[in-house]
């Protein structure tokens, strides 16, 4: 049996500074994008931008300001990869910029991403597309998932925000997958459901076009990290859809490594078991 930790409840204000925090990271990553940049290959050959660090250390900074107590993991600080297994409470699961081939293509949908982490799962999430000024956030707790435009939260209340639903299945299913990262695995998933519709986007607004109810379907056959999808499933799950392993049960975090396996991200549809 596994012992719940005591859960962390995160009010309105602190998700709008959350929010905030990803809007400000977005504006650093911009400052880059407008301008020219080295691209250089990290250990595990990913590509690494200044834009990455610099978002990075914007989010470090103002979570160490406004959250200390709570311990953060970034994708763009190795020293905090280790021990992941000793991460059952509480913490942040940050990817500074999610979608850097698309940022260094210079399309337009890369992203900040923050969650917080609980038991294993996440409980908030908070995604920003800094080029198309679209912040999302979960609370899966409360079931509430919110959109909004917005470069500046001062004079703002989730009130303002849209709130977000995953659609009643259509007749024919529309499926997100990856523009940089697809497989066959991936199609031949998406034939069990008779997709026609495939729309291929960078980064974790995959996860928030099913939550907004534009697509139905993200299955991911290949590898990605925690923190490419925690905030994501936040604010799926917070919008009414599920994040499933192969067992067809919720993804879960603090793995070892903060390794993903394939994972299945779906709105309102029956699971199925791929093949
Ligand atoms: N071989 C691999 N192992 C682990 N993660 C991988 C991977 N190939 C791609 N990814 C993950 O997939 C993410 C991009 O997903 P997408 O193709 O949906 O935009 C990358 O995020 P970063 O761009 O933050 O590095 C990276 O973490
Ligand atoms: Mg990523």
């Amino acid at each position: 049996m596994t012992t719940e930790l005591a859960t962390t409840t995160l009010n309105e204000s602190d998700l709008l500074r959350l929010g905030q925090l990803a809007i400000d990271a977005g504006a650093e990553i911009m400052r880059v994008y407008e301008g020219e940049f080295d691209v250089q290959i990290k250990g595990d050959q990913s590509p690494l931008t200044k834009a990455d660090l610099a978002s990075h250390a914007v989010i470090a900074e103002g979570l160490v300001q406004d959250f200390g107590h709570i311990s953060v993991v970034s994708e763009e600080d190795a020293d905090s990869h280790d021990a992941p297994e000793g991460k059952r409470g509480s913490f942040f699961l940050v990817d500074p910029l999610d979608g850097t081939k698309e940022f260094i293509n210079r399309r337009p949908d890369f992203t900040v991403n923050i969650a917080l982490i609980e038991n294993q799962r996440p409980t908030y999430g908070i995604i920003y597309a800094p080029v198309r000024k679209a912040l999302y956030i979960g609370d899966v707790a409360a079931g509430l998932a919110y959109r909004i435009e917005a470069e500046n939260l001062a004079r703002l209340t989730l009130a303002d925000f849209t709130p977000l639903k995953v659609r009643s299945a259509p007749p024919s299913l529309a499926a997100v997958c990856s523009l940089s990262h697809n497989s066959p695995e991936t199609e031949a998933y998406l034939d069990l459901y008779g997709v026609t519709e495939r729309v291929a986007i960078g980064s974790s607004l995959k996860f928030c076009l099913v939550a907004e109810g534009q697509a139905d379907l993200y299955p991911r056959l290949g590898p990605t990290m925690e923190w490419d999808t925690a905030a994501g499933d936040a604010i799926l799950t917070a919008a009414g859809g599920k994040v499933l392993s192969r067992d067809g049960t919720p993804l879960i975090y603090a793995k070892p490594r903060f390794f993903n396996p394939e994972f299945f991200a779906q709105g309102d549809v029956a699971f199925k078991v791929p093949n």
